[in-house]
């Protein structure tokens, strides 16, 4: 094969994204084309529109997909954390890269650090789930919802005078955005989304060539901790209406993963951790999505769950 597609959202982090991938392939394998299909996604169309009303958290990945099976490209690039829980049939998730740094990253304008915040102040995130983390370690803190791509939530946040917003370190990194940063959260603190720092590379799964391209950019140690955080994800339905957190360590053949389900205002919050040999990854994080159901997160399931379909942003 001497040319490949890759179908990517038009975002800054998106085309980062995605020409980093092209810049992997490319190196190992000196020669072969590599171009980009670039689509906007009906997650970048509603940008004004509440999440809630234009779809769940698959907006920014279907018609993407859709381009894979019509076959107007050959490969894409996604963010983990942006994809459900289940592929549409006939695509796979060939690779994921090396992850990069999981944690979130406290942003202000005032370079203000998360324990400095005054009474009241007011922090801008869209994520369900850091909003619950938020709210359950400072329940004075008054959230603002903040939407769009990276640049747009940091100008919003400007904007709006915020004491700060939460974003994904990784984004801000890959874009050149760390001086934005004033604390990265320790994992501890706020406990990362599943897939959160992990690139996606989707190809047709019958596309024995574009995966044996694709082979080797997979990292083992990465597959392992996005195993066990989707299989967390989901036995607790897909986790996009729910605040739900989920993040894996691999460590001399030991997967050890933490998992958090709350209320969206963070009045509860039930969270758990398991471990066990990285061959079991996908049954660790189902016996961790037992335990978190069985002591109290049915309960926020049921009372929060399916009605507002919401992504993790
Ligand atoms: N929902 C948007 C999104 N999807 C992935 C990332 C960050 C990059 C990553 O997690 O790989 C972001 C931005 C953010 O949460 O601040």
């Amino acid at each position: 094969m001497k040319a490949v597609r890759i179908a990517t959202r038009q975002s800054p982090l998106a085309l980062w994204q995605a020409r980093h991938v092209a810049g992997l392939l490319t190196q190992q394998h000196p020669g072969l084309e590599v171009s980009l299909v670039e689509m906007t996604t009906a997650g970048d169309r509603f940008l004004s529109a509440p999440l809630s009303t234009v779809g769940g958290k698959g907006l920014f990945v279907k018609e993407i997909e859709q381009s894979l099976l019509d076959g107007r490209a050959d490969l894409a690039v996604h963010s983990l954390k942006d994809m459900t829980s289940v592929l549409p049939a006939g695509l796979l998730l060939a690779a994921v890269p090396r992850r990069e740094d999981p944690r979130d990253a406290f942003c202000s304008p005032n370079g203000l650090m998360l324990e400095m915040l005054p009474q009241g102040a007011r922090v801008g995130t869209s994520s369900l789930r850091r909003s619950c983390i938020l709210r359950s370690r400072r329940p004075d803190l008054e959230i603002v919802s903040l939407r769009g791509n990276v640049q747009t939530r940091l100008a919003r946040m400007r904007e709006l005078e915020l004491h700060g917003a939460v974003l994904a370190y990784a984004g801000l990194k890959r874009l050149g955005l760390e001086t934005e940063i004033s604390e990265v959260l320790p994992t501890t603190l706020s406990l990362p989304a599943v897939g959160q720092g992990v690139l996606a590379i989707q190809c047709r799964t019958e596309d024995a060539m574009v995966r044996s391209l694709l082979a080797p950019l997979e990292d083992a140690t990465t597959r392992v901790a996005v195993t066990a955080e989707r299989a967390l994800m989901a036995r607790l339905e897909g986790g996009c209406t729910v605040p739900l957190a989920g993040h894996a360590t691999v460590d001399g053949g030991i997967v050890h993963l933490r998992g958090l389900v709350g209320r969206p205002d963070g009045s509860k919050v039930v969270e758990g951790e398991r471990s066990g040999p990285v061959e079991a990854a996908h049954a660790v994080g189902e016996a961790l999505a037992e335990e978190l159901l069985s002591r109290g997160a049915a309960e926020i399931l049921r009372d929060f769950g399916r009605s507002k379909p919401v992504p993790e942003s």
